[in-house]
């Protein structure tokens, strides 16, 4: 990865990058954002390493889809300071296709440049849709508008992938697949992952630290040091899924063994990296 590609989300006139910002995905320190005089990201301080895959979680309305929504650029009036790198993509929870246009056309929207067919054909074909290029976005299951919407965040090849709950919508087995994919794009990219999510065993399955926001801060983290591909089979998995839940104040119910998060015990995360 570049390591010069760093930039502040909010550049002051004649303001350099300095060089902690350099040697990380995602700097932010003492970030702020307020609604209406509401602060929603109070002094939040985050770091993501080159290559990292982090998993955000918290309960609802914390305010992590609004701090992706600041480290994609998308929300600029902030207090405090970001760095990312300058190439970075986010993918939503809802796929966010143009029905107008056909899948290879909406993969390259937006793209600096007049980019060639070929380079969405790539994007297609690295989350398994290379046969859906010529499709219309209705005509795509919601599995495959999402796997669409990967391929869109991929064409830029970014350092920093930003996904705000992904699979959401998906059902159990799309879910899983999507997963994998997540997990074996990661493993051959090597960019940083941001990973916004309700689902604790998806956090679990994915990360390499997991972390749990509150009060408009990262209120607790944890490293994931389990090996890949991981199970909720795998032993401290589930000693993990009990500390997150509890830091998230939900009560784990008995003999439960991840059914508060709807994941499958199958693996996720390919070979270990
Ligand atoms: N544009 C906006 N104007 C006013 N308030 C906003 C705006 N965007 C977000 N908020 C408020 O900020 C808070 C955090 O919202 P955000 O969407 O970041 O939460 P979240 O943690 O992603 O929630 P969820 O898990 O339910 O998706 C919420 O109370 C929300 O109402």
């Amino acid at each position: 990865m570049a390591t010069d590609i760093h930039r502040k989300v909010s550049p002051g006139p004649g303001e350099t990058v300095p060089d902690e910002g350099r040697a990380a995905a995602v700097r932010a320190r003492g970030l702020v954002r307020e609604f209406g005089g509401r602060r929603v990201i109070d002094g939040l301080e985050l770091t993501l390493a080159p290559g990292e895959f982090v998993a955000l979680l918290g309960r609802s309305g914390c305010g992590k889809s609004t701090l992706l929504r600041v480290l994609a650029g998308l929300d600029r009036e902030i207090g405090g300071e970001v760095w990312v790198p300058r190439r970075k993509a986010v993918a939503f929870q809802a796929p966010r296709l143009m029905p107008w246009k056909k899948v290879w056309r909406n993969v390259l929207l937006g793209l600096p440049g007049r980019p060639e067919r070929a380079v969405a054909e790539r994007a297609l074909a690295e989350v398994g849709l290379g046969h859906r290029s010529d499709a219309w976005p209705r005509t795509l299951s919601g599995g495959e508008a999402q796997r669409a919407s990967l391929a869109r965040a991929l064409v830029r090849e970014p350092d920093l992938l930003l996904l705000d709950e992904p699979f959401g919508a998906l059902d159990a087995l799309t879910r899983i697949t999507a997963q994998r994919l997540v997990a074996e794009v990661w493993r051959q990219r090597g960019c940083a992952v941001l990973l916004v999510t309700h689902d604790v065993d998806e956090a679990l399955l994915l990360a390499d630290r997991a972390l749990v926001m509150d009060e408009g801060r990262i209120a607790y983290e944890t490293p994931i040091a389990l090996p890949r591909p991981r199970t909720p089979a795998d032993p401290g998995f589930a000693e993990l899924r009990t500390r997150l839940l509890d830091r998230l104040g939900v009560a784990e119910s008995a003999g439960d063994g991840g059914a508060a998060s709807g994941s499958e015990p199958v693996a996720v995360g390919g070979a270990a990296r």
